[in-house]
């Protein structure tokens, strides 16, 4: 992973080498605190050292029990599916994958039906065990599976905590399961049990991730001008600082189109707490140069693009054309008109005076993802040390779920009787 934050000086808002210079003795501190959590496995900080202690021996013996499927389905939400769904959205097999985490009632029925669920293995996964939508949607897939004539608990994978409704589900039909990895939030556990259990299950280089991420463990050094992930934690927490409150994640690779909505939850959940914190919007390149570029260049000067690439990709040649206006396209290619428009979106970015940091990884394959994975994580918590935030916890989503709870009859609970009480404008 390269991050070049040449674009992000003398910008609006934007940074000097001062600023930079002047952080770097903050970011050396951070790095000590952050070592030292590593190394004492403490809550949060041991997120930093799965690359080490993730067991891919593990992770296989638990998938190896089925048959080659033809598709897995993850039943999950949030970190419980975003780290598994960037890794097999960017990375090519015949084993398709599918993600039910939302509970609509019309994408699942369609989902369920296009499924052979015969031939597919259920991934559900829940570090809580009691998230709502997670063992919703598992009780209407375990149903549609019966009503297929499937043996559910011979389809089944389980990766869970030590209790919980998931863990006893397990336990009661010996199912097949997983462990969370202890003091990970969900968000920071891609390189573990939670995100690796696909790409095993589609036959990816799982250990390959792995390395990626020890490359990234590898680069964390005590300057953000040694570090990439550092220097992206301390340029994008400086920038917030100056007035970049949206951060838009826009990757030019369709492959890496799921990673920008695994960073949103990261820096979001992460980073959003006491009245701070750094919006992340998803964009993708080339096709939001003709929907949101506007806005990034003309609007309020309360942002900071991301642009993230691979450098190498297969490609596709434009035919040559008879048409005297197409005559530029023929004999190019698409990764070279991809390529051509991430670097003059960049450099439009600049024109505006929008800071905009370029990062880079060689290709999208399993060892690049890891770094690429590894280090956003290390940088998100490099942003919250700096920023003096509690990076690792997320109590504002409480609220709504005791609110959703109650309003089904799970319990007695304010939040409930609150949602009552909403103000009323209808304009019918
Ligand atoms: O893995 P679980 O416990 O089902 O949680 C799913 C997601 O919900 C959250 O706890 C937020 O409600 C996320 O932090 C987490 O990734």
């Amino acid at each position: 992973m390269r991050v070049d934050l040449g674009n992000a000086l003398e910008t609006t808002p934007g940074l000097t080498t001062e600023t930079l210079d002047g952080l770097d003795d903050r970011v050396a501190a951070a790095h000590d605190r952050i070592a030292a959590g590593m190394a004492d496995d403490e809550f949060g900080y041991a997120a930093l050292t799965l690359p080490e202690t993730a067991d891919p021996d593990a992770i296989r013996a638990a998938v190896d029990g089925f048959d080659r499927p033809e598709a897995v389905l993850t039943v999950g939400i949030g970190g419980s599916a975003l780290g598994a769904a960037t890794l097999s959205n960017a990375l090519e097999s015949d084993v398709d994958a599918y993600v039910l985490d939302n509970v609509d009632p019309d994408d699942a029925r369609a989902l369920l039906a296009d499924l052979p669920l015969g031939e597919t293995v259920v991934n559900v996964v829940s570090k809580s065990g009691t998230t709502a939508e997670t063992l919703a949607n598992f009780l209407v897939v375990r149903e549609a599976m019966t009503d297929a004539g499937v043996d559910w608990t011979e389809r089944t994978l389980v990766t869970t905590g030590e209790e919980g409704n998931l863990r006893e589900l397990a336990d009661r039909h010996d199912l097949p399961s997983l462990p969370v990895p202890d003091g990970v939030p969900g968000r920071f556990s891609a390189l573990s049990t939670v995100g690796l259990a696909v790409a095993a299950l589609q036959g990816h280089d799982v250990e390959a991730v792995l390395a990626g991420g020890r490359d990234g463990m590898d680069a964390l050094a005590g300057s953000l001008y040694e570090s990439p992930a550092y220097a992206y934690g301390a340029a994008t927490y400086a920038l917030a600082e100056r007035g970049a409150l949206t951060n838009a994640v826009m990757p030019y690779a369709e492959s890496l189109e799921t990673f920008a909505e695994w960073f949103a939850q990261l820096w979001a959940e992460s980073l959003g707490k006491d009245g701070l914190g750094q919006t992340p919007a998803r964009a993708l390149g080339a096709t939001d140069q003709h929907s949101q570029l506007q806005l990034y260049r003309a609007g309020p000067p309360d942002k900071l693009v991301t642009l993230v690439r691979p450098t190498e990709r297969a490609d596709v040649s434009i035919p040559q054309t008879d048409l005297d206006g197409l005559a530029y396209l023929g004999g190019s290619s698409l990764g070279g008109l991809l390529d051509a428009e991430f670097e003059a979106t960049e450099a439009s970015l600049a024109a505006a005076g929008v800071p905009n940091v370029r990062v880079e990884i060689d290709r999208v394959d399993e060892r690049a993802l890891g770094e690429l994975l590894f280090g956003m994580e290390a940088a998100c918590v490099l942003y919250g040390e700096l920023a003096s935030v509690s990076t690792f916890t997320q109590p504002a989503v409480e609220w709504g779920k005791k609110a959703a709870r109650g309003l089904l009859g799970g319990g007695d609970f304010a939040e409930a009787e609150a949602v009552a009480e909403k103000r009323e404008l209808r304009i019918d």
